[in-house]
């Protein structure tokens, strides 16, 4: 092997947890004690059956004593019959332990992908907006895909041949330790064989997965392009470059196909010599009348029974311990706390001292920033009282949508703290905040089924009638008309394709099912035309009437109609009044409504920079 491999560069940062070793274990046996009837079938099994498996090479050593010994047909035949009876015993035991053992494991494997789904659905959204989904995704698809193929493939196979490893090598031992010991001394060979197989093996691996990842996106990018490489004349290009990464796949392919050849040598042997060693040790022992011919056979035999249990576990050990790793990551997820909090939740709102009427929305922001980023807020306070409705004005990343996931508790401010009436957030627990908070962000997400179950993740308990109403009051009654089984019509991936607009109508009419006493809308609305805009400015305060509402104002007739407006530049708050007040004064706001305005005569929805 003289190319060196290459290594997968630095991990991406991780904010997700993984398990220890120890706690995936115990996260395995709590599993398996979940399941306590088929786990001890299925040891039992597997154990019976290797340990049937021991019979015959034991009593072949018996019938090599007993020929030596002169005894008589009859009992060559019962020692044959015995033989004939324990490898079928043997046969239907392991195909009885490996069918309930794959049961066992395609079942705790379900439950554990469950679990994983489940507390990824319900991480506190702080969390998931701090780790990104890609990590998550990558944990309950590609990890989940690892474990499963370990576990339906190998797994069981790998178990029986632990078991028929150890069973053996007690045999071995129990039949004369001193052939015992000789057999050991093929162990470090093995030993040396698994290290040098593991050093070139993982990286090998590494490298095949990304060069036949290359190889399907050069082709899939061709055939989806395919139009484009014609009318460019590049099929010959592109044909090069499919050429290019299908070698490559291909040479990396028979390269781990020559590692697996100079594996298998190394476990030849290793083999040669602890069965030269074994016959060696019977050799000696029954020259000096310490042993009997037979055991000595039946040494050699055991011995040679182990090369199949230890070459499968030696070159599965790769995959089972990129199983574990993935294992370990699953467990991660699941050991994750809920997305529930501290459950002694304050009935009563404190009040700040000296305060007559505790904010409905407190925002307090010593600082912000993304990770190492720089600072994106800083000083900023932010009190809304109940009812009111205010609107965030400022350039393009100023820090409006930073300041109103805050505020809304997805993201936790670096220095800082959220307070609604009076309580801060953390001590609130996810699910309430979710109930009392609503946000409507820049990715308002339709999801593919009935829109009638698309309105019910807001309230599983919403009527027709309720669903109705709620859609007439964001104005969406003239195409929910349209729809051909209302309610029932399919949306989103599949079903009808709601325009950027309706999408939005629908957030707002969740919201409107939601009730939450606090609103925040961030929602960019800017794609929309001029009257759709208006229609939609109409629906986000008709939605909202009577909530305290944080309005990130994509266009400055939502500030305009907003009771107070709170002008952020780079991160700090410049400016803060009503609109009128903000235009008396003269400053950045004034100057930012006459340019705008004068602008909006001739494009009315025009979006702020
Ligand atoms: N998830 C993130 N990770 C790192 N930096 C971020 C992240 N989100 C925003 N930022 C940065 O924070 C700053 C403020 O962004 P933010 O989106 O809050 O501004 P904004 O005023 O809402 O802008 P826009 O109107 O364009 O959405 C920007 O410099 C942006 O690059």
């Amino acid at each position: 092997m003289t190319d060196e491999p290459t290594t997968t560069g630095a991990e991406p940062r991780r904010l997700l947890p993984t398990a220890t070793a120890a706690q995936t274990w115990a996260a395995l046996r709590a599993e398996f004690a979940r399941l306590p009837g088929l786990s001890a079938a299925a040891v039992t099994l597997l154990v019976a059956a290797s340990a049937t498996g021991l019979v015959a090479p034991w009593v072949l050593g018996r019938l090599v004593d007993d020929v030596i010994a002169g005894s008589g047909t009859a009992r060559i035949v019962a020692w044959a019959g015995v033989i004939a009876g324990a490898a079928v015993l043997a046969g239907l035991l392991t195909a009885a332990g490996a069918a309930i053992a794959a049961r066992l494991g395609e079942t705790v494997l379900a439950r554990l992908r469950e679990r994983v789904l489940d507390r990824a659905l319900h991480l506190p959204s702080a969390t998931l907006e701090r780790a990104g989904t890609g990590d998550l995704i990558a944990r309950a698809g590609d990890d989940v895909a690892v474990v499963t193929n370990v576990i339906t493939t190998s797994g069981p196979a790998f178990v029986g041949a632990l078991l028929s490893t150890v069973l053996t090598a007690v045999g071995l031992f129990a039949l004369d330790w001193r052939l015992g010991l000789a057999g050991l001394t093929a162990a470090p060979m093995y030993a040396l064989a698994l290290r040098w197989y593991l050093k070139w093996s993982v990286p090998y691996y590494a490298r095949e997965r990304v060069a036949t990842g290359e190889r399907s996106q050069a082709m899939a990018g061709a055939l989806r392009g395919a139009a484009t490489v014609r009318a460019y004349r590049m099929e010959d290009a592109h044909v090069a470059r499919i050429a290019d990464r299908s070698a490559t796949a291909r040479d990396l392919s028979l390269e781990i196909f020559g590692l697996h050849t100079r594996f298998g040598l190394r476990i030849n042997r290793s083999e040669f010599v602890g069965l030269a060693a074994v016959l060696l040790a019977g050799f000696l022992l029954v020259r000096n009348g310490l042993s009997t011919v037979g055991a000595a056979t039946s040494a050699a035999l055991y011995f040679h029974r182990l090369f199949n249990p230890i070459g499968l576990l030696l070159l599965q050990s790769d995959a089972v311990l990129q199983a574990g790793a993935s294992l370990a990551r699953l467990v991660g997820v699941t050991s994750l706390p809920g997305a529930d909090g501290p459950a002694s939740v304050p009935s009563q709102p404190s009040t700040t001292k000296g305060e007559a009427e505790p904010a409905a929305l407190e925002v307090v922001v010593a600082q912000h920033r993304y990770d190492d980023g720089p600072v994106v807020l800083r000083d900023v306070q932010l009190r809304l009282a109940p009812g009111e409705r205010v609107a965030l004005v400022g350039a393009s990343g100023a820090g409006k949508s930073t300041l109103a996931s805050i505020a809304a508790g997805i993201i936790a401010p670096a220095d800082g703290s959220v307070r609604l009436r009076g309580v801060p957030l953390s001590h609130l627990g996810e699910h309430r905040v979710r109930r009392e908070i609503a946000l409507i962000s820049q990715e308002v997400h339709v999801f593919a089924g009935l829109l009638r179950d698309d309105l019910r993740l807001a309230d599983p308990d919403a009527t027709d009638a309720e669903m109705t109403a709620a859609l007439d009051l964001v104005g969406a009654t003239s195409w929910l008309r349209t729809l051909p089984d209302g309610l029932d019509t399919g949306v989103g991936e599949g079903g009808r394709q709601l325009t950027a607009g309706q999408a939005q109508q629908l957030a707002l009419a969740r919201l409107v099912l939601a009730d939450p006493t606090v609103a925040i809308l961030d929602e960019a609305t800017a794609e929309a035309g001029s009257a759709g805009a208006r229609d939609l400015d109409r629906a986000a305060v008709a939605a909202t009437e009577g909530r305290t509402t944080l309005v990130v104002a994509h266009r400055l007739t939502q500030a305009a109609t907003a009771d107070r407006v709170v002008v952020l530049e780079h991160g700090r708050v410049t400016e803060e009044g009503t609109h009128d007040e903000l235009l008396e004064a003269g400053g950045g706001y004034s100057q930012l409504w006459r340019s705008w305005s004068s602008a909006d005569l001739v494009a009315p929805s025009k979006p702020l920079a």
